[in-house]
């Protein structure tokens, strides 16, 4: 049944504020599946399941799917997929649901609401998650991709970068969903870089990278300043001068290596 007609059926009016628009056009959702190359002994962790578009099509492959959906309205529409055995349904918002429960490398394909992404990313990256393939803004997408330089490159962008690897594997047009979005979305794939989560804290990382982008438009000296003593040997070593946006990872990493790493 077309998604529009489920929400009709349910009575469910969406909430802009739970970030509800839904895949409308299951063909995306296989796309989805398919570029994720789900097998049956994946365990996927879904965000938003919303009508079940996307979770019906995790759910053909046999793989087991977790999913986390905050809007309670959506129970009976959702309980339709209980035919599924491999499916768990948990009404909770995603913050606060206790990620510990999943089994290590657990995988993640959802179509996440967008007014959330920093903090669900924050806590992917800080779990025993392998990879993502996440539905997000074309902006945020964006963002997440943009090269140095870039004015869209965030301290969010560098962290990502960093611990993970980043493509863009979908563009979905905003026709695709009910309601229209305003703007395209695409699908990233984040793929955890084992190495550099075993050699560095992110925790640790992730705080100095923020800091380093306090005020984006003011040197890399400027914003360190704010958090560490005595600068003089490190600006004989790095270029400080230059903004955040235009330092490299590998520079972020080897001056968090030099000042705060435990490693
Ligand atoms: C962009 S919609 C995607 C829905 C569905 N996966 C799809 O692709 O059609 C985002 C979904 O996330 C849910 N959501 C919003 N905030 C949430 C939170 N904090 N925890 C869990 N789910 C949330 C919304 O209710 C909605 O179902």
């Amino acid at each position: 049944m077309k998604t529009s007609d489920l929400l009709k059926q349910y009575g469910i009016k969406l909430k802009k504020n739970l970030g509800q628009n839904f895949l409308s056009n299951t063909e995306i959702a296989r796309q989805i599946v398919e570029v994720a190359n789900v097998k049956a002994d994946d365990v996927i962790l879904e965000i938003g399941p919303g009508a079940g578009t996307l979770t019906e099509e995790l759910l053909k492959t046999g793989a087991k799917v977790v999913g986390v959906e905050i809007d309670k309205r959506l129970k009976p529409l959702l309980e339709r997929l209980n035919e599924f055995e491999n499916f768990t349904l948990v009404f909770e918002d995603f913050l606060k649901f206790d990620i510990s429960t999943l089994p290590k490398h657990f995988r993640v394909v959802s179509n996440i609401p967008y007014s959330i992404t920093g903090p669900i990313l924050k806590k992917l990256l800080f779990s025993d998650f392998s990879d993502a393939y996440l539905m997000v803004q074309k902006e945020v997408g964006e963002r997440l991709l943009a090269p140095i330089g870039d004015s869209n490159r965030s301290f969010l962008t560098v962290v990502v970068q960093t611990f993970c690897t980043v493509e863009k594997v979908l563009t979905v047009s905003k026709g695709n969903f009910v309601p229209n979005p305003k703007v395209d979305s695409v699908v990233l794939h984040i793929s955890k870089n084992t190495e550099v989560y075993e050699k560095y804290d992110i925790k640790i990382f992730w705080d100095f990278v923020s800091k380093c982008f306090g005020q984006k438009r003011k040197t890399l000296y400027n914003n360190l300043k704010t958090f560490v003593n005595n600068l003089d040997d490190l600006k004989k070593k790095y270029d400080l001068t230059l903004r955040p946006e235009q330092v490299s990872k590998e520079m972020f990493l080897q001056i968090f290596e030099e000042l705060l790493s435990p490693n």
